[in-house]
C-alpha cells in the first residue's frame, strides 16, 4: 500500500533573535505561516527492507543526509521497527530558500510513517521527535498561523491569517541556516520585530497592519550577501504590496496583497529579476476555512 502527503512550505511573518544559546543556537521569537506551496511525498513500507529516497529534484540528496531519510532512521531506531519505507518526495517548494522545505518533508514522513509502520503515536510523541529533527520541524506538524518560541519548538496557535496573495521572489544565490545566524551581530540590530502589535494584527484580521509589521532581524546578514533582496523588496511595495519581508534565513523575498490582479501585476514586474516566483494563498486557506 502507497501513503500520500501534501507537505506546505512556511514563510515568517516576523522573526525576532533573543540571544545566543551556550550550545551555539539561538532563541528566537517567530510567527509562522503555511502557504499553499507544496511537496507531495509518497511512502510506501517495505517489510524488512531498508530505507530509500527518490526525488524528481537534482537540489536534494538522495543519501542518508536527505532529511526525509534521517526521518524514518529515527523513527525506525526510537520505535524499533524492523521495516523499510521507499520515500518519494516530488520537490516544488525552492531549496536553501527560507521556506522550510526540508523541515516540511520531514513532518509529513512523520505522519506517513505513523500509519505505514502502524506507530499509533501520539501527538506529544510525534512533536519530540519533529523537535529532534529540526527547530522548524515541530511548526511543520501543526501548521497554520503560529507564534513560535524557544527555538521554534514552543508553539502557540493563532487565529488564521486574512483573506490575501502572497507574492515570493527567490533570489538564485544559495543561503545556509547556519550561516546567517551565525552572522548576526546582536549590536547591530537597529529594528526589531513588533511581536506583540503583529499578534494584535493577526487577531483583528487586518491585513493592513500584518503588512506594516512584517519584520525579520536575520534580514540584514542575508542582504550583505544578496543586496537583491532590498530591490525585491523595493519593487514589491512599487507595485502595491502591503508590506515585504525576507522569508526565515533567506533568500526568499515576499509581499502581501490584498488584491489577486495587483499581485500577479507585480509579478509580471519582477520575473526577470529572480527564476523562482510564485504567487500564493495563505493556509488553511480562507476560501475553505
Ligand atoms: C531561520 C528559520 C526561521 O523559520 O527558517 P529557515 O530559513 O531555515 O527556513 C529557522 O529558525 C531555522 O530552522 P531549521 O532550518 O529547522 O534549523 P535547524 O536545522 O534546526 O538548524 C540549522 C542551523 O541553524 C542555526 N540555528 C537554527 C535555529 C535556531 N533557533 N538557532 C540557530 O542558531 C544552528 O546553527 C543550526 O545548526
Ligand atoms: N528533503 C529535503 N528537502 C529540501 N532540502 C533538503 C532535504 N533533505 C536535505 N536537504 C538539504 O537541506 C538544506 C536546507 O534546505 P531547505 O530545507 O530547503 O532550506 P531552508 O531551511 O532554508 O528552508 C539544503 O542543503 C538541502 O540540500
Amino acid at each position: 500500500m502507497k501513503y500520500t502527503q501534501k507537505a506546505p512550505a512556511k514563510i515568517n511573518l516576523a522573526i525576532d533573535v533573543l540571544r545566543k544559546r551556550p550550545d551555539g543556537f539561538h532563541d528566537v521569537i517567530m510567527i509562522m505561516q503555511s502557504i499553499a506551496l507544496y511537496d507531495t511525498i509518497t511512502l510506501k513500507p517495505v517489510h524488512g527492507g531498508k530505507i530509500t529516497v527518490t526525488s524528481n529534484s537534482r537540489c536534494i540528496p538522495e543519501d542518508s543526509t536527505n532529511i526525509a531519510y534521517r526521518t524514518a532512521e529515527f523513527l525506525r531506531y526510537k520505535y524499533n521497527v524492523k521495516d523499510g519505507a521507499e520515500i518519494y518526495i516530488e520537490k516544488n517548494i525552492p531549496v536553501s530558500a527560507g521556506l522550510a522545505g526540508g523541515s516540511t518533508d520531514a513532518a509529513a514522513v512523520l505522519n506517513l510513517l505513523d500509519k505505514a509502520w502502524s506507530l499509533k503515536l501520539t501527538k506529544t510523541e510525534i512533536l519530540e521527535a519533529a523537535k529532534r529533527l529540526g527547530s522548524d520541524v515541530p511548526f511543520c506538524v501543526s501548521g497554520g498561523t503560529a507564534l513560535a518560541e524557544g527555538l521554534g519548538e514552543k508553539l502557540t496557535p493563532l487565529k488564521a491569517m486574512p483573506e490575501s496573495y502572497i507574492l515570493l521572489a527567490k533570489p538564485d544565490i544559495d543561503i545556509s541556516t547556519k550561516e546567517v545566524y551565525e552572522g548576526i551581530d546582536m549590536e547591530e540590530i537597529l529594528e526589531r520585530p513588533d511581536i506583540d502589535a503583529m499578534v494584535k494584527a493577526i487577531n483583528e484580521g487586518s491585513l493592513q497592519k500584518i503588512g506594516e509589521n512584517l519584520s525579520n532581524v536575520l534580514e540584514y546578514v542575508t542582504v550583505k550577501k544578496c543586496p537583491l533582496i532590498s530591490d525585491i523588496k523595493a519593487k514589491l511595495l512599487e507595485y502595491g504590496a502591503l508590506g515585504s519581508v525576507m522569508s526565515g534565513s533567506g533568500p526568499t523575498v515576499f509581499g502581501l496583497f490584498d488584491d489577486q490582479s495587483l499581485a500577479y501585476n507585480a509579478y509580471d514586474h519582477i520575473k526577470q529579476m529572480v527564476n523562482e516566483i510564485f504567487v500564493v494563498k495563505p493556509l488553511p486557506d480562507w476560501e475553505n476555512s
